[in-house]
């Protein structure tokens, strides 16, 4: 049976998306089933209907499944009627040679011309034969070298997760390529080296292009968009917040967040019910990085906040905003008249309204305080990095500060929600692993709230954290813009390209990773270094790589591996009976279409001692509600 509350954590309603990414007007990354469904262009229709296949608009995995991945780890259609057109269609066009480009227009168009005029024995035509044909001879090398193309139809490709058909053309075009549709095109990378290049070597010549557009309204010249002086600026003031005495001040604070998520979980197993994970994990990081970032309490563990719903809003509006073809939005009336704009504007209201009152109070008890603060600004009362920023005296505007809280609220609660949850799905394949998970989790901690001294001993725990991160990484694509021209993997880019880094396709390399498909933690020996894109010569890129590399990345690696342990520790889970197959859809970060819906069993015994493990928890002090 499923958890049906309207309040704390749910089941079966999806759990609530965060933006989706924008190429041009058209988003590749939007849950597929938050799209206009899918509709087959003419000349698709009439080959599916050659092939017998349905054409209407149902046929589509409009219904928001995605390609799943099976028990081992390989690729599968995860289209639950078959009849998609998208896995096997693009199979079929990409061999069909479809997207194939065919060597030079130019000598293309001017072939014929050149044989009629070749047929003169004597005359002029003879001679411009041959000079055309010198032309074409040089048209065709140029086209040689030219960046491998793959054109189409963008419908064909957005009907799924982005990465997936990403990976199939990478596989046929290599590892740079461009991607036409029309007159839009965007480069796909998929090769280490040339992350590395972008991410690291040249990476004063990539903006954050058609990311920071679709953000603005959300996140202004916060972190994640902002580029230049702005990014710059922002990040020197930022990251010295998360210092060792936050994070360790935090891992506290995650272990008590954690408990009180159990709590909810365990009265759902005593009502007999199954717990939606995802959206379970949603909640429980939302509440997290509200403590972490402004000292709020969300709760949304236990209820749904007007804020909450506020937040969700405009990540949908975002997303909305990434497939809309007209921006409508731009002009002033609409967003009076149209009533989900006007819904749009009352959230951001809402948002703006909380994030003032937030930042009131925390400038009220910095004044009050009366204590000399260190270097870290670390306040007993407001551990924040709202508080760390407001008493670094930095001068920074009203609207700077709610943009660096905005970002900081949306980058660090989807991402790490999403690494849950897919760890927990990978688990559920390894028993094996999971085992050994939990027997170095009883030996670590037993029933203790974990340390930062813990989560150094957690070396499992922490393998098995990247491991997935590896095999789903958020985001599964990274976006830029060339500013100037430049060459990437041997082939010419115009500034002004956009270009998707695919970690995905990275992740998934067969000619770097053995089994790159499996899921296999003991491939990141514990006695080694905790994988990162150094070690693994950016082919691996959980947290990006160079100068706009994540500044949360420790942060959210103990979070993660908290929340794991103290799951862990008290329940074991599998799926829950006539749950849904787990497929894949893409917001920002990777999300399950239809949840990842799971049954609950109390841990009872230690293994180490036999003392019974739930009966024995101390709960924090805030009561749980379901
Ligand atoms: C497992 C969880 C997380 C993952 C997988 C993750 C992943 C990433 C990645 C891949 C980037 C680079 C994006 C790019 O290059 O385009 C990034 C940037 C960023 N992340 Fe995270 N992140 C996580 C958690 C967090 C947390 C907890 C915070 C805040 C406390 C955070 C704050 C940021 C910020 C501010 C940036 C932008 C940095 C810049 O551009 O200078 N992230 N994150």
């Amino acid at each position: 049976m499923i958890l049906q509350s309207g309040k704390g954590i749910q089941t079966q309603q999806a759990p609530l998306r965060g933006p989706g990414v924008i190429l041009g007007q058209e988003s590749l990354l939007t849950p597929s089933h938050r799209r206009a469904p899918f509709r087959p262009c003419r000349q698709d229709r009439q080959q599916r209907r050659q092939r017998g296949l349905p054409v209407c608009a149902s046929s589509s995995n409009g219904n928001g499944s995605g390609p799943s991945y099976s028990r081992n780890g390989n690729l599968s259609n995860g289209n639950k009627s078959g009849s998609s057109v998208s896995n096997k269609s693009l199979d079929e066009r990409i061999l069909s040679g479809e997207f194939t480009d065919q060597g030079s227009t130019k000598e293309r168009i001017t072939r014929p011309i050149r044989k009629a005029l070749a047929k003169d024995p004597v005359g002029p035509g003879r001679n411009i034969a041959l000079r055309l044909a010198k032309a074409g001879k040089g048209w065709k090398a140029a086209a040689a070298v030219r960046m491998p193309e793959a054109r189409g139809d963008i419908r064909e490709i957005i009907g799924q997760p982005v990465f997936v058909p990403l990976q199939k053309l990478a596989m046929i075009y290599g590892k740079v390529f461009r991607l036409s549709f029309g007159p839009k095109s965007f480069v796909v990378v998929s090769d280490a080296e040339v992350a590395r290049y972008m991410l690291m070597t040249n990476a004063g010549n990539y903006t954050k292009g058609v990311l920071s557009e679709i953000l603005d309204f959300v996140m202004g010249k916060g972190l994640i968009p902002a580029d230049g002086d702005v990014w710059k600026a922002r990040r020197r003031a930022i990251v010295p917040s998360l210092h060792r005495k936050y994070i360790e001040n935090m891992v506290g604070m995650f272990a008590d967040s954690a408990l009180h998520g159990v709590s909810s979980l365990q009265q759902a197993h005593q009502a007999g019910k199954s717990v939606e994970m995802e959206n379970f994990f949603s909640r429980l990081t939302l509440d997290i990085i509200g403590k972490a970032v402004f000292n709020y309490d969300f709760d949304s563990l236990t209820h749904d906040d007007p804020v909450i719903q506020a937040v969700y809003t405009v990540l949908r509006e975002a997303e909305y905003r990434s497939t809309y073809p007209l921006p409508y939005w731009n002009l002033p009336l609409m967003r009076l008249i149209v009533p989900r704009q006007r819904r749009c504007q009352a959230a951001l209201a809402t948002i703006n309204r909380t994030l003032s009152g937030l930042i009131a109070k925390s400038k009220r008890v910095f004044d009050e305080e009366d204590q000399e603060f260190g270097e870290d600004f670390l306040s007993e009362e407001d551990p924040s990095i709202l508080h760390f920023l407001l008493a670094g005296g930095d001068e920074i505007t009203s609207k700077q500060l709610r943009d660096d809280l905005m970002t900081m609220l949306i980058a660090g609660h989807e991402t790490t929600a999403a690494v849950l949850t897919w760890t927990l799905h990978c688990l559920t394949d390894r028993p094996d692993v999971l085992k050994r998970l939990q027997h170095e989790i009883d030996t670590v901690l037993g029933d203790r709230k974990p340390t930062l001294d813990d989560l150094k001993k957690l070396r499992l725990t922490t393998r098995v954290i990247n491991e997935a991160m590896r095999l789903y990484p958020q985001p599964p694509v990274l976006i830029r813009r060339a500013t100037e021209d430049d060459v990437l993997g041997g082939f010419s880019v115009a500034a002004g390209s956009d270009i998707f880094i695919s970690v995905w396709n990275i992740h998934r390399n067969a000619g770097f990773w053995s089994n790159a498909d499996s899921f296999d933690p003991d491939r990141f020996p514990v006695e080694g270094p905790i994988p990162n894109e150094i070690t693994e010569n950016f082919n691996y890129l959980p947290f990006g790589g160079g100068r706009r590399k994540c500044i949360g990345d420790q942060f959210a690696l103990f979070e993660a591996v908290v929340g794991l342990a103290v799951l862990l520790r008290r329940f074991d889970f599998q799926m829950a009976p006539g749950a849904p197959a787990v497929g894949m859809t893409t917001g920002a970060t990777i999300h399950t279409s239809d949840g990842l819906v799971m049954e609950l069993m109390p841990r009872v015994h230690n293994e180490l001692n036999g003392t019974p493990i739930l009966e024995e928890l101390a709960m924090p002090a805030s009561a749980p509600v379901a």
